[in-house]
């Protein structure tokens, strides 16, 4: 029982926020090629535009140069660190309401229970900033003229179109994907930590054990989200009133058109960022954390 275990929800929340910041300049080209494996049409009796990840790589670079790969991402930097930093700050909630004493260890169960209670409140900003982010990651320079000058031209069209109905389609499909990932992701994080700190460490901070307990909580949130993800974007990009009952709508097509296979669609970018996105975020989010503890010791 020590100090370590003290949680400060207002510290996670900038700390979680810095943490965004250095996950968005590592992980965004991957999320890129995500996005458009996942939403690129398939023509019966075409070769797809893209037959892989590389392939999807070469081509963007050839046709848009290196700036394709960072296509949307205006959208991201000024969203993702607030996401990160409510996350963080849910997670450190959840972490305190299940604490009987400050310095009080959590389960593994009590853990993923928090970062499962993180994504109720990231869903409700991220949902319509993924919608315009995947508009924007799938608009490409080869096939005329752009539709969407920039994101917030792409929320006035969507609101135009649809009101804010249409801004926040894919909040439920978001959901689907993120409480489950959340918790996972953090409490793969904390017991990674847990098991890879040797006891006489005094709490001194590890950047190789941070970096490799970020990145597998990486890999964890991701092999549980794909899927959903999958659906999600297929949701956020389809034209207005493609699938009228939402995420069901995607699943029943999706299975019926292209296989349980399409479910992983673009995993192989996903699970290339995963691992260095989180590292640099949970690198990110540890040091600041040091820095809050120094600066303001009692908060
Ligand atoms: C979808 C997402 O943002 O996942 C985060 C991990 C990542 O790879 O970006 C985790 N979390 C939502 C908990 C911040």
């Amino acid at each position: 029982m020590g100090e370590a275990n003290k949680v400060s929800p207002i510290k996670n929340f900038f700390a979680g926020g810095f943490g965004g910041v250095c996950t968005i300049f590592v992980g965004h080209p991957f999320d890129t090629l995500k996005v458009r494996l996942q939403t690129m049409p398939i023509i019966p009796g075409q070769a797809p535009l893209y037959s892989g990840t590389w392939d999807c790589l070469t081509k963007t670079i050839k046709h848009e140069g290196f700036r394709g790969l960072y296509k949307g991402m205006a959208a991201p930097i000024t969203g993702v660190a607030p996401i990160f930093a409510i996350s963080f700050l849910g997670f450190g909630i959840g972490k305190k309401l299940q604490q009987s004493h400050p310095n009080e260890r959590l389960t593994l169960l009590q853990l993923f229970n928090a970062g499962a209670f993180s994504a109720i409140g990231t869903t409700i900003i991220m949902a319509p900033g993924e919608r315009i982010k995947c508009l924007l990651q799938v608009q490409q320079a080869s096939t005329g003229p752009a539709k969407y000058a920039g994101p917030i031209d792409c929320i006035r069209q969507l609101y135009k179109q649809g009101g804010i109905r249409s801004i926040y389609r894919g909040t439920g499909a978001t959901l689907l994907r993120d409480v489950p990932a959340s918790g996972v992701y953090f409490m793969t994080y904390e017991w990674l930590q847990v098991a890879l700190t040797p006891e006489n460490s005094d709490g001194k901070l590890s950047p190789l054990r941070t970096m490799f307990a970020g990145g597998m909580a990486g890999i964890a949130n991701w092999i549980i989200a794909i899927p959903p993800d999958v659906l999600k974007s297929r949701l956020q990009t389809a034209p207005e009133g493609t699938y009228p009952n939402g995420v069901r709508d995607v699943f029943k097509v999706l299975m019926r058109e292209e296989g349980v296979r399409a479910l992983y669609k673009g995993a192989v970018p996903v699970f290339l960022r995963a691992f260095p996105a989180n590292a640099v975020c949970f690198l990110g989010f540890e040091m600041a954390l040091k820095f809050l503890n120094w600066l303001a010791p009692s908060l």
